[in-house]
């Protein structure tokens, strides 16, 4: 499984963390930035996870930030991702089962180390239900689709 990941500079040493336990588990991290913890803007990185995911270049990503808010904000304008915010592991397997997103985000400033690591195996570790979930993750393509210029 690759996973692409990216953050700010709020969200730079909880990346560190997430792609070295990601990479210990034997997963491929693809790592789109930031690379220091020099202030930077969240959507250019949002974006690039994002993009990398519509282009299958990975299965999922993980944005950071400092509350998650505004890199899950940006993920989202690109078509064909749903990104779900998560600071508990509850909302981290729902989004994968119920929601089939493609795209975790964290809020650094929000969860400890210890409980994003969680957040992360439980979303990666679930699956999407189909069904009639489907339905509704179909009607949300639906909306995107309406408003696509
Ligand atoms: O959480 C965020 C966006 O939702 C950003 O990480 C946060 O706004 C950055 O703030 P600052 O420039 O003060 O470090």
């Amino acid at each position: 499984m690759k996973i692409a990941i990216g953050s700010d500079h709020a969200g730079f040493n909880l990346k560190e963390e997430v792609k070295k336990h990601l990479e210990k588990k034997g997963l491929l991290v693809l790592d789109k930035g930031t690379f220091s913890a020099e202030a930077v803007d969240y959507p250019d990185f949002g974006e690039a996870v994002a993009e990398a995911v519509v282009k299958k270049e990975a299965d999922f990503g993980i944005v950071i930030c400092g509350t998650g808010i505004g890199i899950s904000i940006a993920a989202n304008k690109v078509p064909g991702i749903r990104a779900a915010l998560c600071s508990d592991t509850f909302s981290a397997h729902s989004a994968r089962e119920h929601n089939n997103a493609n795209v975790l985000a964290l809020g650094a400033r929000v969860v400890g180390t210890g409980l994003a690591l969680d957040i992360v195996d439980t979303f990666l570790g679930a699956s999407f239900e189909g069904g009639r979930h489907a339905r509704r993750v179909e009607k949300i393509a639906g909306i995107e689709k309406k408003y696509l210029r």
